[in-house]
């Protein structure tokens, strides 16, 4: 098995919607970024990512990618687990962490969840959490998130595995 982590911030702007972990939130300041901004479903890409040995999110969506302009993070999160199951691996599942004062995820957990684990194919689950009031997350400037991935090797490559490999699946 192998595990990544992922992490993912963009700062609050003006005249942008707000798309975090997967949904639009009416009514919620936006975030800024060259796509939506969903730090949700970004840390989550980083997260598949770097568990598949691929790199991060800039190195598969750079900035310098037109057609990413604006790409919802489901977009990006659905074309994250291609690759990483094209690269010989099965999604255990990922676990997604929101850390700051907006959106409430908890209000929108099941939904967020349904749409997020649609687009990755695998369960992915929700929490949020504030930092009390401290730094940039505590004074509303920006949204953070950070994420876990489990990964195994796919059937076809487990069976290229070394005798001696310790995979227990
Ligand atoms: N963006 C967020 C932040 C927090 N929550 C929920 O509030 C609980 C309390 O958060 P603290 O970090 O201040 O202890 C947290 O456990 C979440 O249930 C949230 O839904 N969305
Ligand atoms: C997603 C990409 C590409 O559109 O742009 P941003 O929305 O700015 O997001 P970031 O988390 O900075 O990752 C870089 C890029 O891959």
């Amino acid at each position: 098995m192998r595990v990544g982590i992922g992490t993912d911030i963009h700062a609050f702007g003006e005249d942008r919607e707000c798309w975090v972990a997967g949904l639009h939130w009416p009514g919620e300041r936006g975030l800024d970024g060259h796509s939506d901004g969903d730090v949700a479903a970004h840390a989550a890409c980083n997260a598949l990512f770097t568990a598949a040995g691929l790199g991060d999110l800039g190195a598969n969506f750079g900035v310098d990618r037109p057609e990413f302009r604006g790409a919802a993070g489901v977009t990006l999160l659905a074309e994250a687990a291609r690759l990483v199951r094209a690269a010989g691996f099965e999604i255990g599942n990922v676990s997604v962490q929101v850390i700051g004062v907006a959106p409430r995820i908890g209000k929108r957990r099941a939904e967020a969840e349904k749409v997020l684990s649609e687009a990755a194919g695998a369960p992915i689950t929700l929490s949020g959490a504030t930092t009390d009031g401290l730094g940039f997350t505590g004074r509303a400037e920006g949204l953070a998130a950070v994420a876990v991935a489990l990964l195994t090797p796919a059937p076809a490559s487990r069976a290229e595995l070394p005798a001696d490999h310790g995979y227990a699946g």
